[in-house]
Formats: C-alpha cells, sequence, structure tokens
C-alpha cells in the first residue's frame, strides 16, 4: 500500500510516530464499528486530504490483518471502502469542489453530497444509514477541537455518533510533511497562498507568504508549506463580524439592556458560575452573591446568575449567550488542571477561537507552581488565542484573565474574591478595565400590611417610577414585608418613598437598614 510504504520509508521520525498513533486511531474504529457504521467527513481541505490517505492505509491495514467486515475490499490502490460525506456549500471555492470531486473519482469514492446545514444533514444521513462514527480531520488547533479527543460523542443538541478524529494531535507542519512525503495530490489552493481554507467569504491567502513583486503591484504567495509558524495557519482567515465577536457593541445598539430596567444607560453584567458540585447540592455558590453586592456598588446592574455544569458545551453555550446580551460577563469555577476544569477551553469555544500556549502566562504559572507544569503538557498555559489580556497587578500571584467582555476570575472563596475585586476596581481606575459608575442607592422599608393590601398601591408606585426599582421580599411568611427602591438619584428614592408612605397610614412604614 503506496501510503504506508511511502511513511515506512521515509526518514521523519516525527512523522512515523503521528502516522503510527493515527493509524492506532483508525484500527480501533474500525475493530469497535463495522465499515457500514463509520463515515469519512471530506471537504478537499488539506486536513481531510491527509485524513482519506490515512483511512486508505488503515483500511488496507485492518484487512490485511485478517479483519473481514464485510464491506467493500478495499485493495490499497483502487475503491475506498468507507462512505464519505460532503457538505456542497455555494460559498465554498470552486477549487475546493473541483478537488472533491477529483478525489472522489480517482480513489474510487462513494461520496454523499449533502446540501443541508451541518446538524440537519447528518440527522437526515443518520436516519437513513447505521451510521455511528464519523472520521474528521480535526486537529487541535483548530477553534472546533476545543475540548475533543481523539474518541468524542457528537456535542449535546446534535445527532448521537462518535468524532473520531485520528490526526487531533497533528501539527501544521505535520500535515504538509505527510503531504509531501506520500506525493500525494491536494487542493490547488495551498500552492497559491492559502493555508487554512473556510469559505469564499472569510479566507484569504495567508499574508504572511505573500512575495511583493516591486515592479508590478501584482502580489505573489509562496506555498502553503513554507508557511514557517503554523500558529499562523488561520492568519488568511478574515475576521468574521467583529461586533458580534465583541458582543458588547450589538448589546448597546439592540437596546436590550434598557429593555427590562428601564434605567437609560445602565451598565448590565452577568455571572457565571460553573460547577456540577453546585448543582449536586455539594456546593454551595457563596460568591455570586457577593460579586452582585460589589457589581451593585459600582452601578452596574446585574442582570443574570446562572449555575452551569462544567462540561465545554454548557459554559460556551451560556458564555456565548451573555457576552452579546450584557456589557461584562464574570464566571467562576472550574479552573485548573484537572479534567473538570473546562472553563477556560468552553470561553474560547464561545468566541470560536482556539486555547493556544500563552508564554505569559506560563511565565506566571511556573514562578507559583514551579518546573513541574512547563513543557507541552502544560494545559494550564492554554488561552483562548488573539482574545486574551492578562489583567496584572502586584497583589495578584497569577493575572486575571480578560477574553473580550468576559472576566475569569480564578477565585473560589469570599476572601479570594475580595482580593481579586479590589485589584480589578485599582486596575480599573488605572486603565477603564470596567466602567466605574455612579452607586445605586437604596431605601428599604418594613411594613406589617398584607401583600393584599399593598399589591395595587405597590404597582402605581412603580409607574410612577418607572426609573426606580421597586420590589417587596419576605424573610418569613409571617414576618414584615419589606419595600426596597432602588436607583441612582437620591432625590428620586427620597419622592418614591414620601409617596408610599402618603398612600398609607402614618407609621405603616419603618424605615430599616
Ligand atoms: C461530520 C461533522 C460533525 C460535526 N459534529 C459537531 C458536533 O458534534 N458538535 C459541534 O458543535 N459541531 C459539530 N460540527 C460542526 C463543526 O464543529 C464546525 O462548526 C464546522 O466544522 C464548521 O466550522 P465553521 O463554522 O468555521 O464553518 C460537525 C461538523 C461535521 C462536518
Ligand atoms: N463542508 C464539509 N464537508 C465535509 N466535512 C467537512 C466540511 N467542513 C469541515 N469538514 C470536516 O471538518 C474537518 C475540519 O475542517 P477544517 O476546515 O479545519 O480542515 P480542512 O478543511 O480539512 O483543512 P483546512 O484547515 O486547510 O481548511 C475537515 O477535515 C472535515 O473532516
Ligand atoms: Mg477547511
Amino acid at each position: 500500500m503506496e501510503i504506508d510504504k511511502a511513511i515506512r520509508e521515509c526518514d521523519d521520525r516525527r512523522l512515523k510516530t503521528k502516522y503510527n498513533n493515527a493509524i492506532y486511531v483508525i484500527k480501533r474504529a474500525l475493530a469497535l464499528y463495522s465499515v457500514e457504521e463509520v463515515a469519512l467527513s471530506f471537504n478537499g481541505g488539506k486536513d481531510s486530504t491527509v485524513l482519506l490517505h490515512l483511512l486508505r492505509a488503515g483500511c488496507f491495514l485492518h484487512q490485511a490483518e485478517g479483519n473481514n467486515s464485510g464491506g467493500k475490499a478495499a485493495d490499497g490502490g483502487k475503491a475506498f471502502p468507507i462512505r464519505t460525506i460532503y457538505f456542497e456549500s455555494q460559498s465554498a471555492f470552486p477549487e475546493i469542489n473541483s478537488f472533491t470531486y477529483e478525489a472522489a473519482s480517482i480513489y474510487d469514492i462513494q461520496m454523499d453530497i449533502i446540501r443541508l446545514d451541518f446538524k440537519s444533514g447528518l440527522e437526515a444521513l443518520l436516519k437513513a444509514n447505521p451510521i455511528r462514527a464519523i472520521f474528521l480531520g480535526v486537529r487541535i488547533g483548530d477553534p472546533t477541537a476545543v475540548g475533543q479527543e481523539q474518541f468524542s460523542p457528537s456535542s449535546p443538541g446534535w445527532p448521537p455518533f462518535m468524532r473520531v478524529n485520528p490526526i487531533l494531535d497533528w501539527s501544521y507542519r505535520d500535515v504538509w510533511a505527510f503531504l509531501l512525503v506520500c506525493k500525494v495530490q491536494y487542493c490547488s489552493l495551498y500552492d497559491q497562498g492559502y493555508t487554512s481554507i473556510g469559505s469564499i467569504h472569510d479566507t484569504v491567502p495567508n499574508a504572511l507568504l505573500c512575495m511583493k513583486n516591486s515592479d508590478s503591484s501584482e502580489e505573489k504567495f509562496k506555498p502553503a508549506y513554507l508557511l514557517a509558524d503554523g500558529r499562523l495557519e488561520r492568519a488568511g482567515r478574515v475576521k468574521k463580524n467583529s461586533a458580534a465577536v465583541c458582543g458588547k457593541v450589538s448589546s448597546i445598539s439592540n437596546g436590550l439592556k434598557v429593555e427590562n430596567l428601564n434605567f437609560g444607560s445602565m451598565l448590565t453584567a452577568s455571572i457565571i458560575a460553573v460547577g456540577d458540585e453546585i448543582l449536586f447540592g455539594t456546593v454551595e455558590d457563596k460568591l455570586s452573591s457577593v460579586l452582585c453586592k460589589k457589581l451593585h456598588s459600582i452601578g452596574w446592574a446585574v442582570s443574570r446568575v446562572t449555575v452551569t455544569r462544567n462540561d465545554i458545551d454548557s459554559v460556551a453555550e451560556e458564555v456565548e449567550r451573555r457576552k452579546s446580551t450584557d456589557d461584562m460577563v464574570f464566571i467562576y469555577g472550574g479552573i485548573g488542571p484537572l479534567h473538570s476544569d473546562v472553563t477556560v477551553a468552553g470561553v474560547a469555544k464561545a468566541f470560536g477561537v482556539r486555547m493556544a500556549p500563552d508564554e505569559e502566562f506560563e511565565e506566571h504559572l511556573r514562578h507559583l507552581i514551579g518546573e513541574k507544569c512547563s513543557g507541552d503538557k502544560n494545559e494550564m498555559a492554554l488561552l483562548p488565542e488573539g482574545i486574551t489580556e492578562l489583567l496584572h497587578h502586584e497583589q495578584l500571584r497569577v493575572p486575571l484573565i480578560k477574553c473580550h467582555n468576559v472576566i475569569i476570575l480564578t477565585a473560589t472563596n469570599v476572601v479570594e474574591l475580595d482580593r481579586q475585586w479590589d485589584c480589578l476596581i485599582e486596575l480599573a481606575k488605572s486603565n477603564g478595565i470596567l466602567e466605574l459608575m455612579d452607586p445605586f442607592v437604596s431605601k428599604c422599608f418594613a411594613t406589617t400590611l398584607s401583600d393584599v393590601e399593598i399589591a395595587q398601591p405597590l404597582s402605581k408606585l412603580c409607574a410612577q417610577f418607572p426609573d426606580l426599582y421597586i420590589g417587596g421580599y419576605r424573610r418569613s411568611r409571617e414576618g414584615p414585608l419589606i419595600i426596597t427602591s432602588e436607583g441612582k438619584d437620591t432625590s428620586r428614592i427620597k419622592a418614591a418613598s414620601q409617596s408610599l408612605c402618603e398612600k398609607f397610614h402614618h407609621g405603616a412604614f419603618s424605615e430599616i437598614e
């Protein structure tokens, strides 16, 4: 089998290791699932081209080892036994389309062309076929790889199948070493300076490969395999919608923030606590109420507090929602090196960026933990790429992490939260990372009037003072009712209190702290 032969005969030890590992994953998958139960997701990109040839080799080796799963014979050169799916889109490059069809013809691939979005397409595929596992050319540097392993079940909300990622741990360099050593065809765009290909709307040649011709204004590009730093593979991807990425811009223009509060230009924050333990009831979340108070003290309204499970998708989903609704999102819990510490990765996924090593952060961790945490395995030093700002303060042993409008707090208790908050406020004063607004003022009254007596007058009061938060709560069913009014204008609070008292007999309310 020519692929296997080419790798065995080359003298690139690293490539051999990567190849052997990928073949191992493929063989494991073929041992777990029959050939009818697997599919290849192929789109003509370089990663899926690598995967195609690995699968050709893997199927050949699997059968050579005496496994015959009853599918089409893989003779090492011709018929490819695995159902292959291609999601064809109007916005794909014509070169990608034509290469995909060409590959199907050269390698005798039975290709299902799907013209639906990924989710609906996969639903239809699984309905019509007994597919249980799909091979993907996802690599660890891809934004969509966050949280994935070589075998990862599809995400919640997706049709159920196993995602098999044989080249998850391959680097950009490994991909090109493989394609060049095996001398296989790849899409022509890669010879024109494209290094990672999305759609025609979001992909241009990688500027790092540009050769400026001094005689003319014509730009020429070197081939993709000459890109020296694989981390810059996605430099040819044009940013999608910066307003959506930053969140804040869209929230201001769509008026969502003022919708509930009627407070004019109020800044809103939301708080996300991450932890299965909180949801199990094993641990009590004490930080959110303290944080609400602190935010209130700098004039911010808290629009929502949520607790999410510590899996990447739950965190990503919640962060994605909140970052575009609120001006600032505070998240804590699930930070560290444990398998359950997925918060930072969840934030990366919410912004659609990958996790990448951050040398500066690693340096801080090294000071804190020692040499144990250096090297490739230091997952704690992986941070969302391109969107992370480290917030330094001399009182903090490790800087806080800010990704656009999401601040990740590492506090695990109230004392630590107090310290981190104080640092944050000092930083806010010096560099404006957090706007400090006029604080809220409030008045509270206790009354023994019944709910029924007070309900209507209180509704009227709310209508009279739409700029205030007027509410009521009880500490017990039998005890007094407590009425609160909050706002930023002391005179308005006073006026509302006076108006309330005037609606009832003298002494019906007593002011409390
Ligand atoms: C076969 C296949 C399976 C996928 N499974 C999942 C999944 O389980 N969870 C998920 O969030 N996205 C899944 N996706 C979507 C990808 O993660 C990603 O959104 C897609 O490759 C396109 O990225 P883009 O939005 O940059 O175009 C899947 C895509 C394909 C082709
Ligand atoms: N339109 C599609 N149809 C089928 N599979 C797809 C499609 N888009 C993505 N995939 C799957 O997702 C994987 C990852 O996509 P990604 O764009 O990162 O890699 P690629 O397209 O192979 O290479 P490149 O990084 O150069 O674009 C692909 O290898 C393929 O398995
Ligand atoms: Mg691609």
